[in-house]
């Protein structure tokens, strides 16, 4: 029997989509207003899931307090009131698309739940834009 929980958490930062290999000219074609030189920011929401078996013993797939504490510690305390671009290692070389912040959460949790509980993660960039990675 296998169950899904999960949390959401939100964070907010600043970035700018941009291709150092390309022109400003296309640059601002292909991303319009989020390659802003002076950047913009986004209240991004987070869910993460984790699938997996009920402990019998504890009743739980994964203590929803112990995920809360892994999220701060691994994203938020790392994203949360930054400039992707500039602040963090993460995005130095890597364009802090939704698609890409949202894998790179994946990977910063994935090292430090056992490896037996499936992992997804939901992103919103804006009320209406999301995107999912389930790795
Ligand atoms: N596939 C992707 N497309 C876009 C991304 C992305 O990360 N992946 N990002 C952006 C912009 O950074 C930003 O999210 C767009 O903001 P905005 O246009 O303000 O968002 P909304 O669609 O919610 O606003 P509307 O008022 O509905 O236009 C663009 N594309
Ligand atoms: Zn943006």
């Amino acid at each position: 029997m296998h169950v899904t929980v999960g949390r959401t958490e939100h964070f907010n930062a600043a970035h700018r989509l941009h291709n150092p290999a390309w022109s400003d000219e296309h640059n601002a074609r292909v991303f319009g207003k989020c390659n802003n030189p002076n950047y913009h920011g986004h209240n991004y929401e987070v869910t993460v899931r984790l699938t997996g078996p009920v402990d019998e013993a504890t009743g739980y797939v994964y203590d929803l307090k112990r995920l809360s504490d892994l999220i701060k510690r691994e994203i938020l305390d790392t994203f949360d009131h930054r400039n992707l671009n500039l602040d963090t290692e993460d995005f130095r070389e890597l364009n802090p698309t939704a698609e890409n912040i949202a894998v790179v959460i994946w990977n910063r949790l994935r090292a430090h739940v056992e490896p037996h509980l499936a992992l997804s993660v939901t992103l919103y960039e804006t009320d209406r834009n999301f995107v999912e990675y389930h790795g």
